[in-house]
């Protein structure tokens, strides 16, 4: 199942049909890789495992995947040529560590459908599920803040002199590479403001052959983080015939049905969800701190509402694990009779 063709939209609906008309997504990647003993101190955090952990990278796939997400994001967020240069790759090393991201997830998926030809039962005693279905490999795609690893991911704030132009530069080449590499999309996480915003729906306009979502996060449950308006943002995703699903990502649960209708004022297009287990992240520290965090039940209490509302792909996004994806499919009606 691929959505590479002109036909982006289409099929995206297909798929969501398909899906039971709501589709999975992973849950948080790189605290998971943590949560496996993985030390991601570094400018490339999780995107530091293509270099050294490349089995575990894996195996966080298929746990998603075994848990019934339908759609799975590469470690690709804070993999930069930029970043891989700095340590002293060459520029075709870098591109080629772009591609590994995105074969590792295919070879996720291709080990995860065979598991679910050779089983007979759609769950497995110790409660995996390997039900064949479409799934789709996103190419996860960070921001510059996020390369800067400063803190501007969560403050949208990259300073008055920056141009749309320097962020269209600073993207092209990754953007270029992962829409070659064999993923069914790119999955454009935690932009934090308008102008990051504006230079993918340019860039995406430049010949790229793959369509994109575009996810935002909100620190207010109004605005985006930089305080740029979130309908504006939604807006501008809405006007790139590329673009096939917009949301919001990395954002505490209990903001999220407010911005669920600020984006459905401004788009027609699938809303998708991924919150945060609704910790927050002090950058100083690079500690989660758990002071607002739900449990996964408190979580997934939401997530029927969530759909009510609107949002048709919904997953789980830093400090949520494999169980929080499990509990999602457990609650969505269309998920869990399809399980019985
Ligand atoms: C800071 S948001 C990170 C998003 C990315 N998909 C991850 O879960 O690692
Ligand atoms: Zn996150």
């Amino acid at each position: 199942m691929g959505l590479n063709n002109e036909n982006g939209e289409t099929l995206m609906s297909d798929f969501l049909r398909k899906s039971g008309g709501v589709a999975i997504i992973d849950g948080g990647f790189a605290t998971e890789l943590e949560r496996h003993g993985a030390d991601l101190n570094d400018p490339l955090w999780s995107a530091k495992c293509l270099l050294t952990s490349t089995d575990l990278v894996r195996q966080v796939h298929l746990d998603y995947l075994e848990a019934g997400a339908d759609i799975i994001m590469t470690a690709s967020y804070q993999a930069t040529i930029q970043g891989f240069e700095a340590k002293g790759f060459s520029k075709e090393e870098s591109e080629a560590m772009l591609q590994k991201s995105v074969d590792i997830a295919c070879e996720a998926r291709n080990v995860y459908h065979e598991r679910c030809c050779n089983s007979e039962m759609n769950f497995t005693s110790d409660g995996k599920i390997l039900k064949n279905r479409p799934i789709l490999v996103a190419a996860s795609v960070g921001s510059y803040g996020a390369y800067l690893a400063d803190g501007s991911e969560y403050s949208g704030d990259y300073g008055d002199a920056m141009d749309l132009e320097f962020l269209k530069s600073f993207h092209r080449r990754r953007v270029q590479v992962l829409a070659e590499s064999g993923a069914d999309l790119i999955a454009f996480e935690t932009v934090p403001n308008k102008i990051e915003a504006q230079a993918y729906a340019e860039l995406l306009e430049e010949g790229i052959k793959i369509p994109a979502w575009f996810s935002f996060n909100s620190k207010d449950g109004v605005n985006v983080v930089s305080g740029d308006s979130l309908t504006e943002c939604a807006k501008i995703a809405d006007s790139c015939k590329k673009v096939i699903a917009v949301g919001i990502n990395c954002t505490p649960p209990r903001f999220i049905s407010c911005l669920i209708k600020s984006i459905k004022k401004v788009t027609a297009k699938p809303i998708l969800i991924y919150p945060n287990s609704g910790e927050t992240y002090d950058a100083e520290l690079k500690q989660w701190v758990q002071n607002t965090g739900v449990p996964d039940e408190d979580f997934v209490s939401y997530v029927n509402n969530w759909c009510e509302i609107g949002a048709s792909l919904v997953g789980g996004c830093c400090r949520t694990t494999p169980n929080t994806i499990k509990a999602i499919c457990r609650t969505l009606p269309s998920k869990s009779s399809s399980m019985a």
